[in-house]
């Protein structure tokens, strides 16, 4: 499981996106390292097929357990080559222990069933079953803003199915994937079953994804590298993870308050990078006004600073470009006509939490995902609105709707086009074991524990003619 010994001499710095002080490097592999480690991963995936369960079981546990051992360097990892703040990356920690620890038990549900064969004339004398089979090498590819559970989501569930896993992390963050394989050394798990192959995308991207020993592609990142890699793959299976603009709705008959609370944390958790963020918040007219008082005065509260203090609410973005490109949506947007009702000021790699109103649907920030700490609120005349609009967008994700009107909320669980619908919760809400996924541009598949191990495994039939 080693990670990769690169041949050549390249590196990529890992920076601090709060102080570009360099964290570490990884090396660059080239196309040769990644034909290495590929040749491994076939030697790994025979192994990890005749792993017993409760082998498979032991190993997820103790890797979790030597996560929870170490927790802080974890956190402290998170935090420093990402742009989370010390207490969202203990969070994550915590939730990567549970991912792990959950993939530890689904090992053991991985089964299959009889087949009642006499259900056809003829075949009365036949009997047999299917049971699942590991599908052989996987390629996870993951993006910078949950550095560890998100690989956790992919290497819990290919270890729990008797699968190998070649992870290529994002570069902005390589060093939490690269622990959590230090978590697994660690457990006993057996070489080659997980590599971890650094490098940048553009080089050795097209490669991992259409080398024909991969039989799956695992892809969690932005929905135009999702797009590029789809093109690529060829025959095989294919996750994808990608990104949103997620809508939450509230209603005039809602708990005001505790959507305000929800909304809020749910845009600007992790500066806003984060799949599930909430971009876009409905809001029934007759309430519109007090929802976005109470909104603007709770996001003038965060403390935007030093990520490593328990105080601060919120870190930079990943970097000073994305900073940078933010604040150019915003622009455009209010020189359009939308009004900035608190934040859009950049200092560096840091933005402000910012909320605007009125803004023309012709805006990027309107339709695209921004993937950061930025909220628009949209006064709407009633649910049938709110629900064309969230819908009207390439992404479908998660949703959120605040009501207690029974009736509403079902009528938004039928016409939503999203993966998940949070009722009475912001679209952030997530544990590790629901089905996770969207649908159009937000993705193909799910993830979710069990929901990850069948896309990663193969039914195979069994029968018997017993004439
Ligand atoms: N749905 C989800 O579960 C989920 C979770 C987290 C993040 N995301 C999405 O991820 C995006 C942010 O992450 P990002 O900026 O790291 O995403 P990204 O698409 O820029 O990169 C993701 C990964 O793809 C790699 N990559 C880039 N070009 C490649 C290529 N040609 N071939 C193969 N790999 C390539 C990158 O190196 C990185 O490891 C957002 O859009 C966010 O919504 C989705």
């Amino acid at each position: 499981m080693k990670v990769q010994e690169a041949n050549n001499f390249t590196r990529i710095e890992v920076l601090n996106p709060q102080d570009n002080s360099i964290i570490g490097t990884v090396p660059s592999a080239t196309k040769e390292d990644l034909h290495r480690i590929i040749e491994g991963a076939r030697e790994g995936a025979k192994t990890a097929a005749k792993m017993t369960v409760h082998f498979r079981m032991e190993v997820l546990n103790k890797a979790a357990n030597y996560i929870a051992e170490n927790h802080e360097k974890y956190a402290i990892m998170i935090s420093r080559e990402g742009s989370k703040t010390i207490r969202e990356a203990r969070s994550e920690v915590k939730r990567c222990i549970q991912t792990l620890k959950i993939s530890a038990e689904e090992a053991r549900r991985i089964n299959g069933e009889t087949i009642p064969f006499s259900q056809s004339e003829g075949n009365e004398n036949r009997v047999g079953y299917y049971y699942k089979v590991p599908i052989g090498i996987i390629a996870a590819i993951t993006p910078f803003n949950d550095p560890l559970n998100l690989v956790a989501h992919k290497v819990g569930p290919a270890i729990a199915s008797g699968n190998a896993i070649i992870v290529k992390p994002s570069s902005a963050t390589p060093l939490s994937a690269i622990l959590l394989a230090e978590a697994f050394e660690n457990a006993g798990l057996p070489e080659k079953v997980l590599s971890i192959i650094t490098g940048n995308g553009n080089v050795i991207g097209d490669l991992l994804v259409s080398h024909p020993a991969i039989r799956m592609v695992s892809f969690t990142g932005g929905l135009e590298t999702g797009e590029k890699i789809a093109h690529k793959v060829g025959l095989k299976k294919l996750s994808m993870e990608l990104g949103s603009n997620s809508p939450v709705i509230v209603l005039k008959d809602a708990d005001l308050e505790a959507a305000v609370k929800a909304s809020v944390s749910g845009a600007f958790y992790a500066a806003g990078q984060n799949c599930l963020g909430v971009q876009r918040v409905f809001i029934e007219e007759e309430v519109f006004d007090t929802f976005s008082d109470s909104f603007v005065e709770m996001t003038k509260r965060y403390k935007v600073g030093d990520k490593m203090l328990e105080a601060t609410d919120m870190g930079p973005l990943i970097n000073e470009k994305e900073a940078i490109r933010i604040e150019t949506w915003v622009n455009e947007a209010v020189s359009k006509g939308a009004k900035l009702l608190t934040g859009g000021m950049r200092d560096g790699a840091f933005y402000s939490p910012t909320v605007l109103t009125e803004v023309p649907s012709n805006s990027v920030i309107a339709y695209e995902e921004v993937f950061g700490p930025v909220v628009l609120l949209y006064s709407i005349a009633d649910l049938d609105e709110a629900i064309e609009k969230s819908n009207d967008v390439n992404y479908g994700l998660q949703a959120g709707i605040f009501t207690k009107d029974l009736e509403k909320a079902f009528a938004a669980i039928h016409k939503m086009d999203v993966g998940g619908l949070m009722i009475n919760d912001s679209s952030d809400f997530r544990i590790d074991s629901m089905p996770f996924g969207g649908v159009k541009g937000s993705g193909l598949g799910r993830e979710g524990v069990k929901f990850a191990i069948q896309e990663m495994t193969e039914p195979k039939v069994v029968c018997f003619n017993l004439k």
